[in-house]
């Protein structure tokens, strides 16, 4: 069983799902949705380095589908040991080391070494003696991928948890068992980016504030009040609304979509968001018969003619 809340008539295993040891990877069997969860239930789905490869490797396989245009991220469970749910409760304190997380002996996953082993450049310094912070790639990729990425909470969203649902687009939460609480500054952690001053953006000063420097708990319709949360659902309902969420999202148009998440980020990106928001621009400037001429131009050796195109207003 991969998760309680999950329908296997609904999901196939997506190329690389074998391959992965701390999450699992599906794709709906009827529409363009991908499925990405954390499984490691009985520690509330904290995530140690080789789970962030793994993320990071699921996440970039999901944004070269041209026909996925959603991404649901949840937390398999419940937990074997109490019957816990959880989204995510961060980095694992247990292996985390005095520079960051530390891969523990033989944590790579296959998906890992085949990587590796196909660069051609032998091992790589992936699973390193050097500690490890990249969940914040993660963050960075879910930030900048062209597709709706939809967190999914059936329990803790907690620490580096709390702060991978603050930067999806969008949160669905278990009406029964989400709990929202940022730790970070009990454990003399602190995500200082997304996780803080984004969340701030999203529910403003003084609440964002109030979870860091309070700690709180927070339900999920209590977080849905202060604007970090979509929606509740039930909790048996929690991955079909998701699933219907991505019908939804995948029957939009992708090129509105992109643009549009872009925009979102765009205020708020500086320099980067330009750029993000600038490429798809060009990208779109490149289809047009305006721009083959000025490509043809060149290839065959003459002056461009542009006379035809007109200056838009
Ligand atoms: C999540 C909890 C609030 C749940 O409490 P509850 O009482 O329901 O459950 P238990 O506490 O009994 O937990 C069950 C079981 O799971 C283990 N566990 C839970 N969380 C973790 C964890 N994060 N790491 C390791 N193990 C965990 C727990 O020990 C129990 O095991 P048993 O063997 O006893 O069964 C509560 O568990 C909790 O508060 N967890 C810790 C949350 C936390 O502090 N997370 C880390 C925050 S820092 C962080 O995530 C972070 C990561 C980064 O990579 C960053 C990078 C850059 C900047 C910042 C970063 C950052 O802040």
């Amino acid at each position: 069983m991969v998760s309680e809340l999950f329908d296997p008539e609904q999901w196939e295993p997506a190329e690389l799902n074998d391959e992965f040891r701390d999450i699992t990877y599906h794709r709906a069997v009827d529409s363009g949705t991908v499925r990405i969860a954390f499984d490691r239930p009985d520690v509330r789905n904290a995530f140690r380095p080789g789970t962030v490869d793994e993320l990071y490797d699921a996440l970039d396989h999901a944004k070269r589908q041209t026909d996925v245009g959603c991404i649901l991220l949840t937390g398999n469970g419940p937990s074997s040991k109490d019957g816990g749910w959880a989204f995510c409760s961060g980095g694992d304190q247990t292996v985390r080391g005095e520079d960051g997380y530390q891969y523990e002996g033989g944590e790579e996953s296959e998906a890992q070494r085949a990587s590796e082993d196909a660069s051609g450049q032998g091992p790589r310094a992936r699973a390193s003696e050097q500690g490890r912070l990249h969940i914040l790639e993660v963050q960075r990729l879910i930030r900048h991928i062209p597709k709706v990425v939809v967190a999914v909470v059936p329990g803790w969203a907690v620490g580096g948890g709390h702060s991978l649902h603050v930067v999806c687009d969008l949160t669905l939460a278990s009406g029964e068992h989400a709990k929202f609480l940022q730790t970070d500054p009990d454990v003399a952690s602190y995500d200082a980016g997304f996780g803080s001053a984004y969340l701030a953006k999203q529910i403003g000063q003084k609440k964002a504030r109030e979870v860091f420097f309070l700690g709180k708990t927070y339900d999920a319709d209590e977080a849905a009040d202060m604007g970090m949360v979509n929606e509740a659902v039930p909790h048996e309902e929690l991955e079909e609304t998701a699933l219907e969420w991505g019908e939804r999202i995948n029957a939009k148009s992708p090129t509105a979509m992109r643009m549009l998440k872009y925009a979102f980020n765009m205020t708020d990106d500086g320099m980067v968001g330009q750029q993000v928001f600038a490429g798809e621009a060009t990208r779109l400037g490149y289809m047009t018969d305006e721009a083959k001429e000025g490509r043809d131009a060149f290839v065959e050796g003459r002056d461009p003619d542009f006379d035809d195109f007109p200056w838009h207003y």
